[in-house]
């Protein structure tokens, strides 16, 4: 399974393709719009998620409510855009442009990304810079999670720290709907009224946040991925797919950054097995996955999230125009967007899991799939 999107942050739709589905997975609009809505949410967040309301369109690859083994073709459309219909489509060739940005942002991509594109109005770069694009990858992971629901895998995703705020209590898979309804995504009811005087402190000082987010699996085969070769192992593409998330900057497999400085014998997860379980583990320190396979434990993705580069008390720059010294551009922002992000990490992991079970499984259709991937459990219970 491969996918695309295209489309810019305030053009008229992003879109999505997806290419290799198996036929007969059942999808709908129904099973892709909460996930949508759940990225929207998080306490933080600036005025453009008031706007929009995203929900998908499916124009292709889906009959009756179930895919037929063609491209699926998925369609957000932005509800800014008719705000900003001349902004977006300029007279060729005329400049000054409206609203045009010549301040590059440190922390957004618009100096590097004007550079190397040769566009001195910088919303060339932010346009498609922008974690919009991240709207059209949640549908995608969405319609992946389709797939791992029939392979009887579970998600979920909650925030970890936000602000220099950690919250103390451990994820809890019987407290999810809790996860669902705080405002910062944590089961900690002290962590989150502190996380919340953090963004609303950061927001009057005319700054901004990061965090930590947490992505957890269960129900995983063991065997996605594999060890024989370097883009096969199956953490390494976690961790591409988890980079790729505009504003994370760092990515851990289990407890990976502590186990560093603890000796083997306080990291390593003893293995056991008995007739009900097969083989378990009383620890799960390596998170789920090793030797670039998972291990049939859970599943726990962790990442880094830096705070969001516009600044509404900028920081100092250069104007690529003038090439005098500048304040940063200000635009409409988000002053954290930690919540939002840990519901794209949960998305995108699934979109990797998704991939390793078809490589893993492969068949045209669902039940082809969901046989294989059966009669594959019942080898794992004998083994
Ligand atoms: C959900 C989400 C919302 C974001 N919102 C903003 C924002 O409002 N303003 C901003 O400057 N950056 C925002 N960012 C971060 C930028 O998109 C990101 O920092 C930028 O594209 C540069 O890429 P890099 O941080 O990966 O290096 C957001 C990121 C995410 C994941
Ligand atoms: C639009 C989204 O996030 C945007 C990501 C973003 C950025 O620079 O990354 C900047 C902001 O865009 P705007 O200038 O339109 O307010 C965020 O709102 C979204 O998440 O759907």
């Amino acid at each position: 399974m491969r996918f695309l999107t295209a489309g810019e942050s305030h053009g008229p739709q992003l879109t999505g393709v997806i290419e290799g589905l198996p036929a007969g997975l059942p999808l709908t609009p129904d099973e892709i719009n909460p996930w949508l809505a759940r990225r929207q949410g998080g306490y933080g967040r600036g005025r453009r998620m008031v706007i929009e309301t995203d929900r998908v369109e499916i124009l292709s690859g889906v009959r009756n409510g179930r895919t037929t083994g063609a491209p699926v073709t998925l369609v957000i459309h932005n509800a800014d855009h008719r705000n900003w219909q001349d902004i977006m489509d300029p007279a060729p060739g005329s400049w000054p442009r409206k609203r045009a940005l010549t301040a590059a942002r440190p922390g957004h991509a618009d100096l590097a990304g004007g550079i190397k594109y040769g566009h001195k109005d910088l919303r060339d770069v932010l346009e498609r810079a922008s974690a919009r694009e991240t709207a059209m990858r949640v549908a995608v992971g969405a319609v992946a999670h389709q797939l791992l629901a029939a392979f009887g895998v579970e998600s979920a995703a909650h925030v970890v720290g936000l602000g220099g705020v950690w919250s103390q209590t451990p994820f809890d898979w019987s407290r999810t709907a809790e996860i669902e309804a705080s405002p910062v995504r944590v089961l900690d009811k002290e962590a989150e009224a502190r996380m919340i005087e953090a963004i609303d402190r950061a927001k009057t000082a005319g700054d901004t946040l990061g965090g930590v987010i947490e992505a957890r699996f269960r129900g995983l085969v063991p065997g996605l991925g594999s060890h024989v070769h370097w883009d096969r192992k199956l953490d390494g593409r976690i961790a591409q797919m988890v980079m790729s998330i505009p504003a994370i900057k760092g990515v851990e497999i289990g407890t990976g950054f502590a186990n560093a400085m603890r000796p083997g014998s306080e990291v390593h997860d003893p293995i056991y097995r008995d007739e009900a379980r097969g083989y378990y583990r009383k620890t799960n320190r390596a998170g789920g996955l090793e030797g670039g396979m998972t291990n049939g434990e859970e599943l726990v993705v962790r990442a880094a999230l830096k705070p969001i580069a516009t600044l509404m008390r900028p920081l100092p720059t250069v104007d690529v125009v003038t090439h005098e010294p500048a304040d940063a551009a200000r635009e409409r922002s988000d002053t954290t967007a930690v919540p939002a992000a840990s519901v794209i990490l949960q998305a995108c992991v699934g979109i990797v899991l998704a991939q390793a079970y078809l490589e893993k499984f492969g068949g045209d259709t669902l039940d082809e799939l969901v046989e294989r991937v059966e009669r594959y459990k019942a080898h794992v219970r004998a083994f």
